[in-house]
Protein backbone atom coordinates (compact mmCIF):
# COMPACT_ATOMS: atom_id res chain seq x y z
CA UNK A 1 0.00 0.00 0.00
CA UNK A 2 1.42 3.71 -0.90
CA UNK A 3 1.16 6.87 1.33
CA UNK A 4 -0.51 6.23 5.08
CA UNK A 5 -3.30 8.93 5.07
CA UNK A 6 -4.18 7.85 8.37
CA UNK A 7 -2.15 6.99 11.43
CA UNK A 8 -3.30 6.25 14.96
CA UNK A 9 -0.11 5.95 17.30
CA UNK A 10 -0.29 4.69 20.76
CA UNK A 11 -4.37 6.33 21.35
CA UNK A 12 -6.61 5.85 23.84
CA UNK A 13 -9.60 7.38 24.63
CA UNK A 14 -11.33 7.62 28.12
CA UNK A 15 -14.93 9.12 28.50
CA UNK A 16 -15.70 11.33 31.87
CA UNK A 17 -18.40 8.78 33.68
CA UNK A 18 -19.53 9.70 36.84
CA UNK A 19 -16.68 11.31 38.93
CA UNK A 20 -14.11 8.57 36.68
CA UNK A 21 -14.00 7.55 33.30
CA UNK A 22 -14.34 4.88 31.14
CA UNK A 23 -11.76 3.70 28.41
CA UNK A 24 -13.02 2.91 25.42
CA UNK A 25 -10.38 2.35 23.33
CA UNK A 26 -6.79 1.41 24.94
CA UNK A 27 -3.43 1.93 22.82
CA UNK A 28 -4.41 1.53 19.16
CA UNK A 29 -1.90 1.53 16.67
CA UNK A 30 -2.98 1.45 12.95
CA UNK A 31 -1.96 2.94 9.58
CA UNK A 32 -4.39 3.30 6.48
CA UNK A 33 -3.01 3.86 2.95
CA UNK A 34 -5.13 5.49 0.27
CA UNK A 35 -7.06 3.25 -1.22
CA UNK A 36 -8.48 0.49 1.44
CA UNK A 37 -11.36 -0.77 1.77
CA UNK A 38 -11.41 -1.59 5.77
CA UNK A 39 -13.47 -2.62 8.50
CA UNK A 40 -13.75 -2.41 12.48
CA UNK A 41 -15.45 -5.74 13.58
CA UNK A 42 -16.22 -6.35 16.82
CA UNK A 43 -19.27 -6.83 19.57
CA UNK A 44 -21.24 -4.22 20.31
CA UNK A 45 -19.27 -1.42 22.71
CA UNK A 46 -16.03 -2.38 21.68
CA UNK A 47 -15.00 1.29 20.61
CA UNK A 48 -16.00 1.10 16.46
CA UNK A 49 -17.63 4.09 16.77
CA UNK A 50 -14.73 5.65 18.94
CA UNK A 51 -12.51 5.57 16.35
CA UNK A 52 -14.51 6.44 13.30
CA UNK A 53 -15.36 9.75 15.22
CA UNK A 54 -12.09 9.89 15.92
CA UNK A 55 -10.84 9.15 12.66
CA UNK A 56 -13.28 11.83 11.20
CA UNK A 57 -12.49 14.57 14.06
CA UNK A 58 -15.49 14.79 15.44
CA UNK A 59 -13.66 13.86 19.09
CA UNK A 60 -10.07 13.77 19.80
CA UNK A 61 -7.97 11.07 21.52
CA UNK A 62 -7.15 11.53 25.31
CA UNK A 63 -3.48 10.43 25.10
CA UNK A 64 -1.94 9.16 22.12
CA UNK A 65 -1.80 10.33 18.77
CA UNK A 66 -4.64 10.76 15.40
CA UNK A 67 -2.89 11.87 12.37
CA UNK A 68 -5.70 11.94 9.12
CA UNK A 69 -4.34 13.59 6.03
CA UNK A 70 -0.94 14.93 7.56
CA UNK A 71 -2.69 16.44 10.56
CA UNK A 72 -2.50 16.07 13.98
CA UNK A 73 -6.59 15.39 15.11
CA UNK A 74 -5.82 16.83 18.71
CA UNK A 75 -4.50 19.92 17.34
CA UNK A 76 -6.82 21.08 15.05
CA UNK A 77 -9.28 24.11 16.38
CA UNK A 78 -12.71 23.76 15.62
CA UNK A 79 -12.33 25.52 12.30
CA UNK A 80 -9.70 23.43 11.16
CA UNK A 81 -11.66 20.29 12.21
CA UNK A 82 -14.68 21.53 10.08
CA UNK A 83 -12.12 22.30 7.06
CA UNK A 84 -11.22 18.70 7.11
CA UNK A 85 -14.45 17.47 7.29
CA UNK A 86 -15.75 19.58 4.69
CA UNK A 87 -12.50 18.64 2.17
CA UNK A 88 -11.44 15.44 3.05
CA UNK A 89 -13.98 12.98 4.61
CA UNK A 90 -17.13 11.96 4.04
CA UNK A 91 -19.37 9.83 6.50
CA UNK A 92 -21.84 7.56 6.14
CA UNK A 93 -24.26 6.64 8.82
CA UNK A 94 -26.79 3.41 9.23
CA UNK A 95 -29.88 6.13 10.04
CA UNK A 96 -28.78 7.72 6.38
CA UNK A 97 -29.53 11.14 7.84
CA UNK A 98 -31.01 12.58 4.97
CA UNK A 99 -33.06 16.08 5.53
CA UNK A 100 -36.77 15.21 4.53
CA UNK A 101 -38.02 18.07 3.44
CA UNK A 102 -35.10 18.74 1.30
CA UNK A 103 -35.32 16.67 -2.34
CA UNK A 104 -32.90 13.86 -3.08
CA UNK A 105 -31.01 16.78 -5.62
CA UNK A 106 -30.55 19.23 -2.23
CA UNK A 107 -29.43 16.54 -0.12
CA UNK A 108 -26.55 16.11 -1.73
CA UNK A 109 -25.80 19.28 -2.82
CA UNK A 110 -26.05 20.53 0.85
CA UNK A 111 -22.50 18.97 1.37
CA UNK A 112 -20.74 21.80 -1.23
CA UNK A 113 -22.74 24.61 -0.19
CA UNK A 114 -19.85 25.51 2.50
CA UNK A 115 -17.05 25.21 -0.42
CA UNK A 116 -16.49 28.17 -2.92
CA UNK A 117 -17.97 26.78 -5.67
CA UNK A 118 -20.59 28.28 -8.42
CA UNK A 119 -24.55 27.05 -8.81
CA UNK A 120 -23.20 25.43 -12.18
CA UNK A 121 -20.28 23.25 -11.01
CA UNK A 122 -22.60 22.61 -7.90
CA UNK A 123 -24.61 21.23 -9.88
CA UNK A 124 -22.30 19.38 -12.31
CA UNK A 125 -20.55 17.83 -9.57
CA UNK A 126 -24.64 16.44 -7.73
CA UNK A 127 -25.02 15.28 -10.93
CA UNK A 128 -22.10 13.32 -10.95
CA UNK A 129 -22.31 12.27 -7.37
CA UNK A 130 -26.09 11.29 -8.14
CA UNK A 131 -24.88 9.19 -11.35
CA UNK A 132 -22.11 7.17 -9.41
CA UNK A 133 -24.86 5.59 -7.16
CA UNK A 134 -27.31 5.66 -9.88
CA UNK A 135 -29.83 7.79 -8.71
CA UNK A 136 -30.29 10.45 -11.29
CA UNK A 137 -33.55 9.63 -11.98
CA UNK A 138 -34.39 10.73 -8.70
CA UNK A 139 -32.64 13.71 -8.38
CA UNK A 140 -36.63 15.57 -7.65
CA UNK A 141 -37.88 13.29 -4.83
CA UNK A 142 -38.01 13.65 -1.08
CA UNK A 143 -36.29 11.09 0.96
CA UNK A 144 -39.72 10.10 2.17
CA UNK A 145 -40.59 8.84 -1.56
CA UNK A 146 -37.50 6.33 -1.85
CA UNK A 147 -36.69 2.73 -0.22
CA UNK A 148 -33.97 2.50 2.69
CA UNK A 149 -31.29 1.38 0.01
CA UNK A 150 -32.33 4.49 -2.06
CA UNK A 151 -32.20 6.34 0.69
CA UNK A 152 -28.44 4.94 1.49
CA UNK A 153 -27.04 5.61 -1.99
CA UNK A 154 -27.92 9.02 -1.38
CA UNK A 155 -26.25 9.56 1.49
CA UNK A 156 -23.28 7.87 -0.48
CA UNK A 157 -23.88 10.43 -2.87
CA UNK A 158 -24.00 13.24 -0.31
CA UNK A 159 -20.63 11.88 1.15
CA UNK A 160 -18.81 11.55 -2.44
CA UNK A 161 -19.76 14.69 -3.89
CA UNK A 162 -16.83 16.84 -2.49
CA UNK A 163 -14.30 13.75 -3.60
CA UNK A 164 -12.88 13.07 -0.47
CA UNK A 165 -10.07 11.30 0.10
CA UNK A 166 -11.51 9.26 3.00
CA UNK A 167 -15.05 7.70 3.82
CA UNK A 168 -16.44 6.39 7.08
CA UNK A 169 -18.81 4.36 6.99
CA UNK A 170 -20.64 3.26 10.60
CA UNK A 171 -22.82 0.29 10.03
CA UNK A 172 -24.22 1.27 6.57
CA UNK A 173 -26.19 -1.49 6.23
CA UNK A 174 -28.01 -1.84 9.25
CA UNK A 175 -31.01 -1.08 8.08
CA UNK A 176 -31.14 -2.41 5.04
CA UNK A 177 -32.45 -6.09 3.65
CA UNK A 178 -30.18 -8.33 1.76
CA UNK A 179 -30.28 -7.56 -1.70
CA UNK A 180 -30.05 -3.80 -0.94
CA UNK A 181 -26.98 -4.13 1.43
CA UNK A 182 -25.50 -5.45 -1.41
CA UNK A 183 -26.20 -3.17 -3.87
CA UNK A 184 -24.91 0.02 -1.72
CA UNK A 185 -21.39 -2.35 -0.99
CA UNK A 186 -21.25 -2.79 -4.75
CA UNK A 187 -21.34 1.07 -5.43
CA UNK A 188 -18.93 1.50 -2.31
CA UNK A 189 -16.31 -1.33 -3.94
CA UNK A 190 -16.85 0.66 -7.53
CA UNK A 191 -16.02 4.17 -6.02
CA UNK A 192 -13.37 2.69 -3.82
CA UNK A 193 -11.40 0.75 -7.33
CA UNK A 194 -12.51 3.76 -9.68
CA UNK A 195 -11.76 6.73 -7.64
CA UNK A 196 -9.29 4.95 -5.05
CA UNK A 197 -11.43 6.24 -2.08
CA UNK A 198 -10.11 5.34 0.83
CA UNK A 199 -13.55 3.24 2.69
CA UNK A 200 -13.23 2.37 6.73
CA UNK A 201 -16.42 0.94 8.28
CA UNK A 202 -17.16 -0.01 11.79
CA UNK A 203 -19.80 -3.33 11.11
CA UNK A 204 -21.07 -6.26 12.32
CA UNK A 205 -22.67 -7.46 9.88
CA UNK A 206 -21.21 -10.58 7.45
CA UNK A 207 -22.38 -8.94 4.46
CA UNK A 208 -20.12 -6.13 4.45
CA UNK A 209 -17.03 -8.28 5.73
CA UNK A 210 -17.87 -9.92 2.40
CA UNK A 211 -16.21 -7.38 0.70
CA UNK A 212 -13.37 -5.82 2.91
CA UNK A 213 -10.01 -6.39 1.81
CA UNK A 214 -9.06 -5.59 5.60
CA UNK A 215 -10.35 -6.47 8.44
CA UNK A 216 -9.22 -4.96 11.95
CA UNK A 217 -11.02 -6.76 15.12
CA UNK A 218 -11.40 -4.72 18.03
CA UNK A 219 -12.37 -6.66 21.51
CA UNK A 220 -13.03 -4.13 24.52
CA UNK A 221 -11.30 -1.28 22.84
CA UNK A 222 -8.35 -3.10 22.05
CA UNK A 223 -7.28 -4.46 18.31
CA UNK A 224 -7.18 -7.85 18.82
CA UNK A 225 -6.66 -8.75 14.78
CA UNK A 226 -5.70 -7.09 12.14
CA UNK A 227 -5.91 -9.23 8.61
CA UNK A 228 -6.07 -8.46 4.81
CA UNK A 229 -8.50 -10.31 3.58
CA UNK A 230 -6.94 -11.24 0.23
CA UNK A 231 -3.85 -12.90 1.28
CA UNK A 232 -6.14 -14.92 3.35
CA UNK A 233 -7.74 -16.16 -0.22
N1 LIG B 1 -19.74 9.86 25.29
C1 LIG B 1 -19.54 8.73 25.97
N2 LIG B 1 -19.49 8.72 27.32
C2 LIG B 1 -19.26 7.58 28.00
N3 LIG B 1 -19.08 6.37 27.44
C3 LIG B 1 -19.11 6.32 26.10
C4 LIG B 1 -19.35 7.47 25.28
N4 LIG B 1 -19.34 7.10 23.97
C5 LIG B 1 -19.10 5.77 23.98
N5 LIG B 1 -18.98 5.29 25.23
C6 LIG B 1 -18.71 3.91 25.63
O1 LIG B 1 -17.56 3.46 24.93
C7 LIG B 1 -17.71 2.10 24.52
C8 LIG B 1 -17.49 1.99 23.04
O2 LIG B 1 -18.62 2.58 22.37
P1 LIG B 1 -18.74 2.59 20.78
O3 LIG B 1 -19.99 3.32 20.45
O4 LIG B 1 -17.48 3.07 20.20
O5 LIG B 1 -18.90 1.02 20.49
P2 LIG B 1 -19.24 0.27 19.14
O6 LIG B 1 -18.24 -0.81 18.98
O7 LIG B 1 -19.35 1.27 18.02
O8 LIG B 1 -20.67 -0.33 19.49
P3 LIG B 1 -21.96 -0.61 18.54
O9 LIG B 1 -21.55 -1.75 17.66
O10 LIG B 1 -23.02 -0.98 19.52
O11 LIG B 1 -22.26 0.67 17.81
C9 LIG B 1 -19.10 1.68 24.97
O12 LIG B 1 -18.98 0.96 26.19
C10 LIG B 1 -19.84 2.98 25.19
O13 LIG B 1 -20.82 2.87 26.19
Amino acid sequence: MNDMIIELNQLTKRFPVGSGFFTALTDINLEFGKGEFAGLVGPSGSGKTTLLNIIGSLDVPSDGSATVMGKSIASLNQKQAANLRNHNIGFIFQTYNLLPVYTVYENVEFALLLQNMSTNERRKAVMQALEWVGLTDKEKSKPSMLSGGECQRVAIARSMVKKPEIVLADEPTANLDSKNSHHILQTMQKLNEELGVTFIFSTHDEKVMQYLKRKISLADGKVVNDELVSMLQ
